[in-house]
Order: structure tokens, then sequence, then C-alpha cells
């Protein structure tokens, strides 16, 4: 028992001996009574050293849950429940859901703060005129009483409640559930709980690029006062390109868990319009990944411009309500690159809160130029085929494998061919439940000298097309020359026939006129 709810006690006693005292009061003067009243109220207060705070679930709006009272519950929850005898596991949907513990009715904990000891209890009232209700809960009034020592009044006031507080909340959005959202064709955005389990840890790829990645990050998500300073929208552009299968995907998903953001997955397919993607981009929250994947193939976006000066030129179709219409079908969605980069350029910045942008490709030299220049796509991140250190995270991660004798082998094999992450971590996953690791490693050493096999016949191959292409070519050329080989010495034979004709002919001439 705090000693705050010590002295609450006695004033119940006090209270106890009041009800006695009113049992007699109707005889005594209404001014006597007053007085004994008012006297025994401040003496309960001038002996008790005590103050108490209660913060009540319902301050203000009826249908939410105080920020205070959240707040409180959930640093309570982390920070304090050790001591408590009596917990309530709250709010447990499903058996993967982690177990949410708060402290039960009158139930007590202590906290510490800068060396002084503060109690929390947390407490119901039953309204006394109990009517009759469907839903009795809604009847009881939830409240957290904080317990201190008055002398540490500033203390507690101005310091620990406001800790607390920011605590609190911190550990509310630590936990928060969050959401993976799309877009629907009719414009709006639903939602799912994202639970992807990708993080850094588990992605393969070379230590130090991922260290680069992850320290970029943890610099934008601190750097509120320096996008302020500067000016500039709190945002980042990340254009991750690669092959299939590299690890596109789960790079977003590792992000989106490292920042603790929702990711909001935008198929640009089923945007009308600009009109439509501007609306739907206004609904994204702060402290969220907008993920635009395969955006070479989301749109036409490349040869949008060319198609539009295309339109222009052929003034004889545009004329015709069909092929226009044709070409309006075909196009489909009408999202167009300037659309897009408007509202990369910063349009949101009045809407605050942190966004990351990502873009995903297989071809990055397919994009238009305007659509990833720096300042719009602020970091370009190759995603490659695995590398033998990629790999070991992989290894890890699938067969708990740090050391082994066959990673010579296999270190030797990744420098001789390419397979991608996706292909390695297929190869590494048990078959069956009694596979151990090594069986993983030796059908990755097949998969890797199969691949190796394959691309040295597919480059012999490609050498030998090649070869008979330069002959088939080299033969025409040869072709060539012989024809005008043969039409040279056409010429020639022309040529000297013109001069032997001409040289007779004026010899003849030449004769004739002598002989003439
Ligand atoms: N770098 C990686 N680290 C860990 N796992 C990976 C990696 N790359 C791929 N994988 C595994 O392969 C699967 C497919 O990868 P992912 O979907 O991320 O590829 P992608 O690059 O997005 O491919 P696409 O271009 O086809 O969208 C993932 O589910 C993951 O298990
Ligand atoms: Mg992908």
């Amino acid at each position: 028992m705090s000693p705050g709810e010590m002295f609450t006690h006695f004033g119940s006693a006090i209270g106890g001996l009041a009800v006695i005292w009113a049992m007699f009061q109707q005889y005594i003067p209404l001014q006597l009574r007053e007085h004994v009243e008012r006297y025994t109220h401040k003496l309960v207060n001038f002996v008790n050293p005590y103050i108490q705070i209660v913060f009540p679930e319902f301050a203000g709006e009826k249908l939410k849950s105080s920020e205070a009272y959240t707040a409180i519950q959930n640093y309570l929850m982390e920070n304090a429940t050790a001591g408590a005898k009596r917990l309530r596991a709250d709010s447990i949907k499903d058996s993967s859901q982690p177990l949410i513990l708060s402290m039960d009715d009158h139930e007590e904990v202590t906290d510490v703060f800068k060396g002084v000891k503060v109690w929390w209890s947390s407490n119901k009232t039953t309204p006394k005129n109990m009517s009759f209700s469907f839903f009795p809960k809604t009847e009881e009034r939830r409240f957290y009483k904080l317990t201190f020592h008055r002398q540490h009044r500033e203390l507690i006031t101005q310091s620990y409640v406001k800790h607390i507080l920011t605590e609190g909340k911190a550990i509310a959005v630590k936990n928060r559930q969050r959401k993976l959202y799309t877009n629907n064709p009719s414009g709006k955005w639903s939602h799912v709980i994202f639970e992807h389990p990708a993080t850094f840890e588990t992605l393969a790829m070379e230590p130090t690029k991922k260290q680069e990645i992850m320290n970029d990050l943890i610099k934008f998500s601190k750097g509120k006062e320096y996008y302020n300073k500067i000016g500039k929208a709190w945002k980042r552009g990340y254009l991750l390109y690669g092959p299939p299968g590299t690890g596109k995907s789960t790079m977003i998903a590792a992000m989106a868990n490292f920042l603790n953001y929702d990711v909001y997955d935008l198929e640009l397919t089923a945007v009308k319009d600009n009109t439509e993607l501007r609306k739907l981009l206004i609904e994204t929250s702060g402290k969220s990944i907008i993920v635009i994947e395969d955006i070479d193939c989301s749109l036409d976006l490349t040869g949008q411009r060319k198609k539009e000066e295309e339109e222009d030129d052929d003034g004889k179709e545009k004329d015709n309500p069909m092929k226009k219409m044709e070409k309006e079908e075909k196009k489909g969605s009408k999202v167009t690159l300037s659309g897009l980069l408007n509202f990369i350029d910063g349009i949101w910045s009045a809407c605050g809160g942190e966004r990351v942008i990502i873009f995903t490709t297989n071809h990055v030299d397919k994009l238009d130029p305007a659509l990833i220049r720096r300042g719009r796509m602020d970091k370009h991140i190759e995603m490659s085929y695995c590398s033998f250190e990629a790999f070991k995270v992989l290894a890890r991660n699938y067969l708990d494998i740090e050391d082994h004798p066959l990673l010579p082998t296999i270190s030797r094999l990744f420098d001789e061919t390419k397979m991608t992450p996706a292909d390695v971590a297929e190869n590494l996953m048990p078959k069956s439940d009694n596979e151990d690791a090594e069986t993983g490693l030796r059908n990755l050493i097949e998969a890797l000298k199969e691949a190796k096999e394959l691309e040295a016949r597919n480059k012999a191959e490609e050498e030998k097309r090649g070869k008979a292409e330069k002959e088939e070519q080299e033969k025409k050329e040869h072709g060539d020359e012989e024809e005008v080989k043969e039409s040279g010495a056409s010429d020639k034979e022309v040529k000297e026939n013109g001069v032997i004709n001409g040289g007779v002919a004026a010899k003849e001439v030449k004769e004739n006129g002598f002989a003439a």
C-alpha cells in the first residue's frame, strides 16, 4: 500500500467518525458542524505529506481513451509491471500476437525517477446510481493514480509526468501494428496488417553496402530539423534496381521494419488519372514508405512523351474517334510522367511527416532520366547477384552455419558464376525434415555447378552464333567484293576495249587519214 493510500485510509477512518458525527449532527448547531468538518479535512491534509494525481481514462472525448491514460498504460506496461502481482491480459486476438499485459484493477506498482520513488495504482470507480445496462463495462470509470511525496512536487509535475507521456507515446509507436496499404480500382486505399518478417539482418547483401543504407535511413528519420533548415520536404527517394529475385521487395520490407513505417504499395496501373493519384498520395500518412514496383512496367512512362508527339504528328488519326478511343484504351491509365514527378517534387511538404518513396525496376536503363535524376531519387541502390559475403548471411539464416569445410568451394563457385539470392535461398531450404545443413550446402554446390555449366554452354552457343554471323557477314562482304571485282574487270575490258578500239579507230583513222 502506498503511503498516499495509507493516508487515504486514514482519511476514510476519519470519514467513519464523520458518519457517527453525522448521526449526532442534527443535535449540533450548523455553524459548529461546518467548523468541525473543515478542520478534520485540514488535519488530514496537514498530516498527509503525499500528493495524488488522477489520470482518468476518458477525459473530454467520450469515445477515445485520453492520450495521457494510454501513454501511462504503455509506460507502466514496459517499465513498471514487473512489480505487479496481478496483471490483466487484454486484447488477445490470436495466438501469434504478443501478450499485452497491464495492471489489474487496484493493483499497485512503484517507479523511480531520478532517485525519487512514486506509486502508481490502477483503479476504477463504479457510479453509485448503477442503472441497468447491456454494456455494464461502459459504466466503469478507470483511472490511474500517481502518488508522490510533496517535497518532490516540482520534479514530478514538471519533469516526471512529461517523461512518462513522451516515453509512453514512443512505446505506442514502437508497438503499433503497422499497415500495408494498397490502392484499389475505386481509388481508395485498403489495408492489411503489415507483418513481413524481413529485416536487414536477414537480408543477403555485402555488409558495408547494407550498413551504408541503414545509416542513410537513420540520418533521414532523425533529420526533421535538417530538412526544415534547408527548406526541403522531409522525404527521401530510393531507386532499387536489379534482376528479378535479387531482393528488391525484400529490401523494402526490411526498410519498413527498420524504420517502423507503414507501407503504401501504389499500383499505378489501377490509378485512373493524375487527380486520383494526387488524392491517393495526399491520403498517405507520415512515417510511411510509398512504393511503386516495376516502375518501367507500371505505365508507359518512358514513352509517354514520345507517344504524345507521335499523336500530334498524324493529324488524320486524331480526327478519327474510333482510333482515338482505341489508343486511349491501350494507354489505359492516364497518369502521366509529369503528374508523377510533380508529386515527387514535394507537393506534400504541406502534409508534414516523413515519407520514403521507393521505385523498383528490373531495367534501370529503360527509365526516363527525368524520373530518376538525383534529387528525385536520392539514392540508387543496385541489387545484384549473390556474392559470397551475401551468401554467408543466407547460410546463417537458413542453416545456422558460420563456418564449414565446404565454404571455400562455394566461395570459388560464386566467383565463377552468377546466381540470384532467391535461387540460393531456394537451394538452401531443406527439402525434408531430416535434411541436415551439409545437404543444403551440397545442393547449392550442385546448383552452382549446373548454373556454371549452363552459363558456359550459353556462352559457347553465343560465340558460335556470333562466329556464324561473322562468317555470314564476311561471306556477304566477300560476295560483294567478288561482284565488284567482276564488274571491275568488265569495266577494265570496256576501258581496254575502248582504248583498243579507240586506238584501232584512231590508228585506223590515222591510217585511213594517212591512207586518205
Ligand atoms: N538479398 C536477399 N536476401 C535475402 N533473401 C532474398 C534476397 N533476395 C531474394 N531473396 C529471397 O528471394 C525471394 C524473392 O525476392 P524478392 O521478391 O525480394 O526479389 P525482387 O528483386 O523483388 O524480384 P522481382 O524483380 O521479381 O520483383 C524473397 O522472398 C527472399 O526469400
Ligand atoms: Mg519484387
